[in-house]
């Protein structure tokens, strides 16, 4: 079994990721933690560096390589994973994809927060980000959509979270 997480930054991905690896004793994998340690540097650093095509070329690889070497693990995708490349249908073909669909107040107070760790949210005032996250969330809901199970409840404890997912 493989869970995709996806969503918009800020959504929760990494944070549910991690417990829900845990409580269903299974490999947990945080894509951009992937990227990560194979580059050697932070996503900052890569987007800075390489640029953005690097990183979603990267980012589809490595995608790929955890896939093809495990049949269950959790992988907390970053947000713009699953909008290159067609690796929405990937991932659909190869697990089960969820969709945390937090809404824009909870993001904006989130990422607030952490502006300085995601390179598309440098240099955004309040305002600015507020604006950033309702365009680029509305543009990337096509692909977020095509996730076989959506979780709206930003107010969830894993055990209903797991249920949601296990339709239960
Ligand atoms: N359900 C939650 N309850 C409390 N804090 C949360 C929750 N989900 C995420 N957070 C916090 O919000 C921030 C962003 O979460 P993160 O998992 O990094 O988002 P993503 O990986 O989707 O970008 C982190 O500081 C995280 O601890
Ligand atoms: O939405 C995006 O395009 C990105 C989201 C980030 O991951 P999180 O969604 O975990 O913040 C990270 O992959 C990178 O900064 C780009
Ligand atoms: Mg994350």
């Amino acid at each position: 079994m493989r869970i995709y997480l996806i969503g918009f930054m800020g959504a929760g991905k990494t944070y549910w990721g991690r417990q829900l690896g845990q409580k269903l004793g299974i490999p947990f994998f945080d894509l951009d933690e992937l990227i990560e340690d194979d580059a050697g540097k932070s996503v900052n650093s890569i987007f800075e560096e390489e640029g953005e095509e690097y990183f979603r070329t990267r980012e589809k690889e490595i995608l790929y390589m955890v896939t093809e070497s495990h049949d269950s693990m959790v992988l907390s995708c970053g947000g713009g994973a699953p909008c290159f490349f067609n690796n929405i249908d990937y991932m659909n073909q190869k697990g089960i994809t969820v969709w945390l669909n937090t809404p824009i107040d909870t993001l904006l107070s989130r990422l607030k927060e952490e502006k300085h760790t995601r390179p598309l949210l440098k240099g955004l005032d309040d305002e600015a980000l507020r604006a950033y996250i309702i365009k680029k969330s509305a543009d990337r809901r096509i692909y977020y959509e095509r996730a076989k199970i959506k979780i709206d409840d930003d107010n969830l404890d894993l055990d209903n979270f797991i249920k949601l997912i296990f339709n239960e």
